[in-house]
């Protein structure tokens, strides 16, 4: 048993000596008795010094953060506020060992955990980072997504990862919400303040020592600010460290932090107890009037009306706070802690295949959760088969017959590919923060991530070739010779699908924004249509280019279909007539289906390749 002595809030205590107070008035003492020796291991103190931070843009180096240092406690909630651009996030991210130094920043200084230098270890297995923007799947529930990382990264039952789910739930006062839909712009969900709290909720998953928040409070009405600050107020109280920016805080949220930390233009201009910044900021001859909000004071004091042209007063003003900080700055005392008591969070990581089928069920229910993209891939195969079968009606017999059905199965090897391409694409930038966010914080696998993707293609494909080609096969009359003719069909334009997919992968990973990766497949996909053996014969293109037909999905598509439909072949026609002597494959029964699956799948190989590529150049 542990006794731990809370101590007023005035105190500079060791990190066993926090307070906890529910109203921030409180000067109560106060004694609470842990249970057992396993809460140590939530004690952090990080400490940061002489952390300097340059940046070359344009050939311009800018020196972003000038030598600061500073610490945060264990159960305190520092508060690191600043005009725009003062630097308050890239020390967050610096704190948060997600910034390094390359060719274009370069980082000095210490960044220590309970006096062991960050530099050996990585801080974030003791750190949960909860970024500006809400980085959810709109289609999915507060629930469903605590239970996704409570599975991916809580050991133990079902059962107990349930309890923690609900535990957490009720904690975060979101348990009455937590079957609604998240949702974004288009799909009604929960509001700003709520989805916040479901983003700290998701961090708490994995127990984190010290929770760092940037901008928490963005975007929120002061009352779902302050339920979102006293929230993390609880957590500092069970002894978690809390660091976080902050914009414009109301009074009343303001009286609410433990530490302050103000920033201008790189430079710290106070550290200390929050109460306290008044009387320092009066003793230096800025007094703020009683009525006046500290927080808006304070940005007041601090602006810069151009940063690039600091008029004189400005800079006086600044220099008087630098130097003034200076001396007085005054660190609290080290930690007791040995860092190897603390606790890691993310160690526990389950076997690939949990992963891989967790991945599976998330996607199974963002899809059928996502009524309206569903109803619209749904409607766009089906108003494609009508299409198709109103515009090639009258196929005709002889001659007329071969171009017409060449015609229509052309278009019919067109539109898999580029609608398989297309919806991929679409897919995957909606969830592609979400999934940069898990997979760089090591809850899944890529190889996980990629083959539940693969996977849950699967029944899609097999729907839409349903409503196309039903369609438009029986509609338009094509061979019927046997019923395997049309199944021969059926998965041929399944195959067509799925290689569109693939090329949708290749280009959603290569590009970071949704735009251009429609762009470049359109610049990609389209010139290949020309290589498909139907508009140009293929033994009329030139030698030199004629590779290109190798990698042209439509090509390979095209023969399937053409083979499949021609061979038996009842339609009126000359004895000259041979429809696949003329395209140049009489003799070549199974090259178009095995050069569709080859292509296939090495397109979805380039892909997995290309993915992990550029997650392991994003980690490093
Ligand atoms: N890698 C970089 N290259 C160039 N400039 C940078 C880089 N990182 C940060 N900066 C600049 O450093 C300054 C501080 O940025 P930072 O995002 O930390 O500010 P901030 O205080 O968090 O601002 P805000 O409140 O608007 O988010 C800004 O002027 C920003 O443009």
């Amino acid at each position: 048993m542990i006794e731990i002595t809370i101590s007023p809030k005035e105190s500079e205590g060791s990190p066993r000596e926090f307070y906890i107070s529910e109203s921030q008035n409180s000067e109560k003492y106060e004694k609470i008795c842990l249970q057992t020796d396993d809460q140590l291991h939530r004690y952090v103190q990080l400490s940061w010094d002489d952390v300097n931070y340059y940046a070359t843009t344009k050939g311009k180096t800018l020196h972003i953060l000038k030598s600061v240092s500073g610490y945060a406690n264990p159960g305190e909630f520092l508060a690191i506020m600043g005009a725009s651009g003062s630097g308050k996030t890239t020390l967050l991210n610096i704190l948060a060992n997600r910034v390094r130094s390359g060719n274009k920043a370069e980082m000095t200084g210490i960044i220590s955990a309970n006096g062991k230098d960050a530099r050996e270890f990585n801080i974030s297995k003791y750190a949960a980072y909860v970024t500006q923007d809400d980085v959810l799947l709109p289609a999915l529930t507060p629930r469903d997504c605590l239970m996704f990382y409570a599975k991916l990264r809580c050991p133990g039952t079902d059962k107990e990862r349930y309890a923690k789910v609900e535990k957490i739930l009720s904690d975060l006062n979101i348990a009455g919400i937590a079957d609604n839909l998240i949702g974004n712009a288009i799909i009604k969900g929960i509001s700003g303040g709520e989805k916040k709290r479901v983003c700290i909720g998701i961090e708490l998953m994995s127990d984190p020592c010290i929770i760092m928040l940037d901008e928490p409070t963005s975007g929120l009405d002061s009352y779902n600010a302050g339920i979102v600050i006293d929230l993390l107020l609880k957590q500092a109280a069970k002894g978690r460290t809390i660091i976080s920016t902050i914009h414009q805080p109301s009074s009343n949220v303001f009286k609410k932090f433990d530490k302050l930390m103000l920033l201008s233009e790189g430079n710290v201009v106070y550290h200390g107890p929050c109460d306290k910044s008044r009387k320092y900021f009066a003793e230096l001859g800025y007094k703020c009037p009683k009525q006046v909000n500290p927080a808006d004071y304070y940005m007041r004091i601090l602006h810069i009306t151009n940063r690039h042209e600091i008029t004189d007063e400005e800079q006086n003003k600044l220099d008087l706070f630098v130097e003034s900080y200076k001396e007085n700055y005054v660190k609290d005392a080290e930690s007791k802690y040995e860092l190897s008591q603390l606790q890691e969070i993310g160690t526990y990581r389950p076997n690939c295949w949990v992963e891989f089928f967790e991945l599976l069920k998330r996607s199974a229910k963002t899809s059928a959760k996502n009524r309206l993209s569903l109803k619209l891939r749904l409607l766009m195969a089906l108003l494609i088969g009508i299409l198709i079968a109103l515009i090639f009606n009258d196929l005709g017999n002889g001659e007329k017959a071969i171009q017409n059905i060449n015609g229509v199965l052309y278009m019919l090897s067109i539109w898999p590919v580029m609608s398989g391409n297309g919806s991929v694409i679409m897919n995957y930038y909606m969830e592609r923060a979400v999934f940069l966010k898990e997979h760089d914080e090591g809850l899944y696998g890529d190889w996980s991530y990629f083959l539940s993707k693969n996977m849950i293609d699967i029944p899609w494909t097999m729907v839409s070739g349903i409503l196309t080609g039903v369609i438009a096969y029986f509609s338009l009359g094509l061979n019927l010779h046997d019923g395997s003719k049309f199944i021969i069909f059926y998965c041929i334009y399944i195959m067509a699908l799925q290689c569109g997919m693939g090329f949708g992968y290749i280009t959603g990973f290569l590009f970071t924004t949704v735009e251009a990766a429609h762009a470049f497949s359109s610049v990609l996909l389209f010139p290949l249509t020309a290589f498909g053996g139907e508009n140009v014969k293929i033994n009329s293109i030139p030698i030199s280019w004629r590779w290109i037909t190798y990698i042209t999905p439509f090509k390979w598509v095209f023969q399937a279909f053409t083979v499949n439909e021609y061979t038996d072949w009842e339609k009126d026609c000359d004895t000259e007539c041979d429809p696949l002597g003329d395209l140049g494959w009489s003799d070549q029964q199974w090259q178009g289906i095995i050069g569709i699956i080859v292509l296939s799948t090495s397109v979805r190989l380039i892909a997995y390749f290309i993915l992990k590529l550029q997650t392991r150049n994003k980690r490093s």
